[in-house]
């Protein structure tokens, strides 16, 4: 079964037709970079797999996005329990202002767990699998601000991963972080693959050529070429594409 299934999807922000027609498969396991140049959607896009822009008055979408088969949009959907399973991290590292612990703890307990061992455990591999426990062993009782970006951008990255997730949409998370922390980000998508789906929005070409199985080019709301990163970067079919990636508009 595909673990993200768009078909015909259109989305208008009132009057403004921001996603035509948008078909889009993803498989378990993989991660998948959307590209393309400032306002072409691909954040908007990103949103519809987790019901984030239901939040944004007067806009519309209709077609059908499936999440390891289930209408996401249907009506007996909750969107509390799809966002358990497909969480998000954010272009700007926003850790709540708690503690290291209760930041991850955050989602479990908001869930209604209130076995502290299993909590307890919960967090501590959530921030192991996120690459922050040697980093954060010894003061998981301060409060997150007193953490770097790179390491709040992680910690974000723990919180969204406590609450076993399937998928992982990930807007932008390394933009606002310096090279090293980027790369550590970068190591631990590919880390986290092996049990998560992943959907990056990137803008930076070589991260998408290094982390993804495969890319999708949006331009002007179009999604123009989706494929294995690979050929989209050495040999892709459109010219569209091949302007934007060689850096010649966008
Ligand atoms: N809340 C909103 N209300 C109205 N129009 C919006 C809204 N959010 C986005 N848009 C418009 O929809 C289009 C797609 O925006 P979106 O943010 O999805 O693009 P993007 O490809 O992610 O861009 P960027 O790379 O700059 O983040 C743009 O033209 C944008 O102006």
């Amino acid at each position: 079964m595909l673990t993200i299934d768009a078909k015909n999807v259109d989305f208008y922000y009132s009057d403004f037709h921001a996603l035509k027609n948008i078909n889009f498969e993803v498989e378990k396991n993989k991660v998948v970079a959307l590209i393309g140049p400032s306002g072409c959607g691909k954040s908007t896009f990103l949103r519809l797999i987790n019901r984030m822009n239901d939040l944004i008055d007067g806009t519309r979408m209709t077609g059908t996005v499936l999440v390891e088969g289930k209408d996401i949009y249907a009506p007996n959907i909750h969107v509390d329990e799809l966002r358990k399973e497909v969480g998000m991290v954010f272009q700007k590292p926003n850790p709540f202002p708690k503690s290291i612990f209760e930041n991850v703890a955050y989602g479990l307990r908001v869930n209604g767990i209130k076995d502290s061992t299993f909590i307890e455990e919960r967090v501590i591999e959530s921030i192991k699998s996120a690459a922050l426990w040697d980093e954060v062993k010894d003061k998981l009782n301060k409060s997150a601000f007193a953490l770097s970006g790179g390491q709040q951008q992680r910690l974000c990255i723990a919180r969204a991963l406590a609450i076993s997730p399937k998928v992982v949409l990930m807007d932008e998370p390394a933009s606002a972080l310096d090279p090293i922390s980027t790369a550590k980000v970068e190591e631990l998508i590919h880390e986290l693959k092996k049990d998560y789906t992943i959907i990056i929005v990137t803008h930076n070409m070589q991260q998408a050529s290094r982390v993804s199985d495969k890319t999708a080019y949006f331009y002007l709301g179009e999604l123009i070429e989706y494929d294995e990163t690979t050929k989209i970067f050495t040999n892709p079919t459109e010219h569209s594409t091949q302007n934007y990636i060689t850096g010649r508009f966008g």
